[in-house]
């Protein structure tokens, strides 16, 4: 079949924006056909298996390691491969959207590695998708510069982060791109068309495509991402191998799976990372009717909770054991919007990131590049001049289904104060989505898709088991409401109200709030151009 003809089955219907042609090309539309095609019916596999799995396990069925991959994981013998180019030193990891700006910001930051966001910071428009695209493969050329309209200018310094990108979920579509009639998976566009324009680029520049993979939920989806990635290389003639991708272990699934993730994309494996925030939202999800599970206001949830250090306990272990890197989660707090409560903060910081590297984890996250230097001095402290601790076998650690489920020693009803914050941040949040914004600063604290995730999951759960009344959480959104109002006269209240009232308040809980407001609100179809 020539390339015009798979070409003319794939529709843009997004709107032309400035140089969206250089991403678009005939050539990337083709790449990205063949991979919505011969992955279509593995896509729709996975989101089967994924949602008869939550049936399972909402109607009582245990969750436990899995006896049928017991040998591979008795098997002391296989590891991942070693670390690639640019991915041995990761001390310190800075996360965010890949907008112009803080593209260039955040490859100046001083941090080791860049997390350019498609998932969890970025609302997926169709301007910050294809603008995001063609953002990375500026900074990859080198040709990324800025200047805001009172004349300050940015350019990238001499040494850079190294960039690794994070597609959206599975869960997600694109649906300004169809192929065959049918919207393309929007983890296939992220990473197929970054692979296409900009993995060769990597690769002479001495680095390579590399990638971070969000909210897989079983070794499965791994396997998926893993067959995409071969198929991926042997089209583009670029050698098996070369692709890195760091799981994110951030549902409660998939840290049953720890082992079977890395085993499915052993030689393509970065290790994983400790996605704290998705997983959090990940248990009270799952087991949401769970009253056990139910959780008190979000700021006494610490990661210093048993089945939180369970988690990450067992994930160190785990990567060091197959020789991989072992990544911490983000500390919420963005320095310098509060000089009074930025003290205190920074110490739990501190401490947060001192566990973690005591813990054995060989880098960490932050989301701002206040937090670079004072994370690094943590780690270097720790590390004494290597550059990670994948040596440091935890062989002491051994973690249990029930160490990891054990929530109930941290249940408790929320304060009317957390109702309040949870509504607030999901109401403010989801309006800054609305309008384009997939990350803000809230109260002084980093809040997107995962934080408010948890902040509408949570007001549904604490409904379900009636840790608070339908009326006191009406009477709160309607203040919240008129403060959203007040405080931002353009803010989308309505749009916004009706949001929350279909993820936080319905009678069954939304397994994700992106996809209805996406569908709903940011989708814009400019005509068919291919
Ligand atoms: C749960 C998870 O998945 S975590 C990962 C996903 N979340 C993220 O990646 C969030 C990333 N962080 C951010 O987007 C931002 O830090 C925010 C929105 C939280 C706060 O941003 P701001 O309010 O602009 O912070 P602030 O005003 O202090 O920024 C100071 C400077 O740092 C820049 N900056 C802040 N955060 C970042 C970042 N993550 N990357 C690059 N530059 C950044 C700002 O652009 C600004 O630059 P300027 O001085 O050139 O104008
Ligand atoms: O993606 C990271 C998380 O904490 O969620
Ligand atoms: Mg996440």
């Amino acid at each position: 079949m020539s390339t015009t003809e798979l070409t003319s089955r794939v529709q843009v219907l997004g709107a032309p924006g400035d140089r969206f042609d250089e991403i678009l090309t005939p050539a990337a539309l083709d790449f990205i056909g063949r991979l919505a095609r011969t992955f279509a019916d593995r896509y729709r596999d996975v989101l089967t298996e994924r949602r008869r799995r939550a049936l399972r396990l909402s109607s009582g069925s245990p969750l436990d390691f899995s006896l049928a991959t017991s040998a591979l994981r008795a098997d002391p013998h296989w590891r991942v491969a070693p670390p690639a180019p640019g991915l041995a030193d990761r001390r310190v990891e800075i996360t965010g959207p890949p907008e112009r700006r803080m593209t260039i910001d955040a490859l100046n930051s001083g941090a080791q590695v860049w997390l350019a966001d498609f998932e969890d910071a970025t609302s997926p428009t169709w301007d910050n998708i294809i603008g995001g695209q063609l953002n990375l493969r500026d900074a990859i050329e080198r040709r990324i510069d800025f200047t805001t309209p009172d004349g300050r200018g940015y350019r990238l310094g001499e040494e850079l982060a190294t960039i690794v990108v994070r597609p959206r979920g599975w869960h997600l579509t694109e649906e300004h791109l169809l192929v065959d009639g049918r919207p393309v998976p929007a983890s296939l566009v992220d990473f197929g068309l970054y692979f296409f324009h900009c993995a060769q680029r990597q690769i002479d520049a001495g680095s390579g495509p590399y990638f971070y993979l969000p909210k897989l939920e079983n070794a499965y989806d791994a396997r998926l991402w893993n067959d995409v990635f071969v198929f991926a290389q042997d089209l583009l003639g670029i050698p098996r191998g070369t692709i890195r991708a760091t799981v994110l272990i951030e549902t409660v699934t998939a840290a049953f799976e720890m082992e079977e993730i890395l085993y499915e994309l052993r030689e393509h494996s970065a290790g994983l990372n400790a996605g704290r925030w998705d997983y959090l939202f990940s248990l009270i999800k799952i087991f949401a009717h769970r009253p056990d599970f139910s959780l008190p206001d979000r700021t006494k949830v610490t990661m210093t909770a048993p089945f939180l250090r369970a988690y990450t306990e067992l994930l160190v272990r785990t990567c060091h054991k197959r020789g991989a890197h072992a990544i911490g989660g983000m500390a919420a707090h963005v320095p310098g919007h509060d000089a009074q409560a930025d003290g205190a903060a920074l110490a739990k910081v501190r401490l947060d990131k001192e566990r973690e590297a005591e813990d054995g984890f060989d880098g960490t996250w932050v989301a701002h590049p206040g937090l670079v230097p004072f994370c690094r001095d943590i780690f270097d402290g720790v590390l004494d001049g290597r550059l990670h601790q994948i040596d440091r076998t935890r062989d002491d650690v051994h973690v249990s289904a029930d160490e990891l489920l054990a929530v109930r020693r941290t249940a408790g009803p929320p304060t009317e104060d957390g109702v309040r914050a949870s509504i607030s941040v999901a109401l403010r949040y989801f309006d800054a989505w609305l309008r384009g914004t997939g990350a803000v600063a809230l109260d002084g604290l980093m809040e997107d898709a995962a934080t408010a995730e948890i902040a509408r999951a949570q007001i549904w759960q604490w409904l379900r088991h009636g840790a608070v009344e339908r009326d006191t959480v009406l009477a709160l959104l309607d203040d919240e409401i008129a403060a959203l109002g007040a405080e931002y006269p353009w803010a989308r209240v309505d749009d916004v109200r009706a949001l929350f009232e279909r993820t936080a308040l319905a009678r069954e809980l939304p397994a994700f709030f992106t996809p209805d407001a996406y569908a709903r609100h940011l989708v814009q179809h400019a005509g068919v151009t291919a």
